[in-house]
């Protein structure tokens, strides 16, 4: 077995470092100022709902696109310049299989490109993929064809590998082979970084799980840290006399930790949410009660918001 190469930098470069980085598209800022260090060997997911700037930050880590403002580096260089040296390799979702090929074919032939590669049945090894050898790619379900494009960003033993969103579509046995694949894989000491919707995959497989908003982060723990952020139920009634006192003193329930309106909709977040809907509905006019367990989505935004505190009447949000 060999080592992941390791950069021009040496062992004490981070994998990843990105310093003040923004990314704009037009009038689209997708990322608005990330400061990020990994450490060679670690796992990461970056978490985050649709537009969170999850792919535009591994494009800029794979080199496929410039940073507005700051900088990238992949262990201590460009990115263009580590994946030239074979320390960083990316599975994308989609693409770069031919369908009429086996899967032995298909590493042999991307092995074919490569200078000095690792031994395919090593790879195929490594990815649990050593039994569809001979299967042809249109032969193999979702996560048997993720299963390959592993095997084949292994091939030049990177120090990197970078997964976007790897197991969108597989169901659960593909997902479950996947992650086991990658994670004796990255016990060797390869940095591996997801990028994820899920909080249950970030917090199963992930050392450590950066949150993503809007374009920046957000929050950066371990996967129970980032758990607990999304505990609590959200409580909805309408209640047809907000007053701002009113909404103040719902903020000052035991276990309230926000308040919102909507239109005639209160909202309240809170980690006691029977003795809050009692409270509401003895002591308030509300009604039409609904108590539902918060999302990840609705942590985002409390997270990346401002109004933390009671909105007055009228609120927009
Ligand atoms: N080439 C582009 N041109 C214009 N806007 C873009 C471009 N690429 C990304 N964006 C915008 O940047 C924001 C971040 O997108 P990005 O694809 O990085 O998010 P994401 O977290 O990967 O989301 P998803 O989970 O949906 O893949 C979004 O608002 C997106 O519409």
């Amino acid at each position: 077995m060999t080592t992941p190469h390791l950069g021009a930098g040496g062992p004490r470069a981070s994998a990843v470092r990105l310093a003040g980085v923004t990314k704009r598209f037009g009038d689209v800022e997708a990322i608005r100022g990330i400061d990020l260090d990994v450490a060679p060997g670690e796992m990461v997911a970056f978490l985050g709902p649709n537009g969170a700037g999850k792919t535009t930050t591994i494009d800029l880590l794979l080199g496929l696109s410039t940073p507005t403002t700051g900088t990238v580096e992949v262990f201590g260089m460009e990115p263009r310049a580590a994946i030239s040296r074979g320390l960083v390799a990316a599975v994308m979702q989609t693409g770069g299989l031919l369908k009429d090929l086996t899967v032995r074919e298909t590493v042999e032939y991307t092995a074919s490109l490569f200078a000095d590669t690792r031994p395919v049945d090593e790879v195929l090894e490594s990815a649990g993929i050593t039994g569809l050898a001979g299967r042809r790619v249109d032969r193999c379900s979702g996560g048997e064809q993720q299963r390959l494009r592993f095997a084949m960003a292994l091939l030049p033993d990177p120090a990197l590998l970078l997964l976007d969103e790897p197991t969108t579509g597989m169901d659960v046995e593909g997902r479950r082979a996947f992650w086991a694949a990658i994670r004796a894989d990255a016990e060797r000491g390869r940095a591996v970084l997801f990028a994820t919707h899920y909080l249950e995959e970030a917090d199963q497989h992930a050392d450590r799980v950066v949150l993503l908003s809007q374009g920046l982060v957000v929050a950066d723990g371990t996967g129970s840290q980032v758990k607990a952020l999304a505990a609590g139920r959200t409580l909805r009634a309408t209640l047809p006399d907000p007053r701002p006192a009113l909404l103040e003193e719902i903020g000052a329930q035991p276990g309230v930790d926000q308040v919102d309106l909507r239109g005639d909709q209160v909202l309240v977040h809170a980690t006691d949410s029977d003795a809050v809907a009692r409270w509401l509905l003895t002591r308030t006019d509300a009604h039409d009660l609904e108590i539902v367990a918060r999302g990840l989505e609705e942590a985002f935004v409390s997270l990346t918001s401002s109004t933390r505190q009671p909105i007055p009447t009228g609120g927009t949000r």
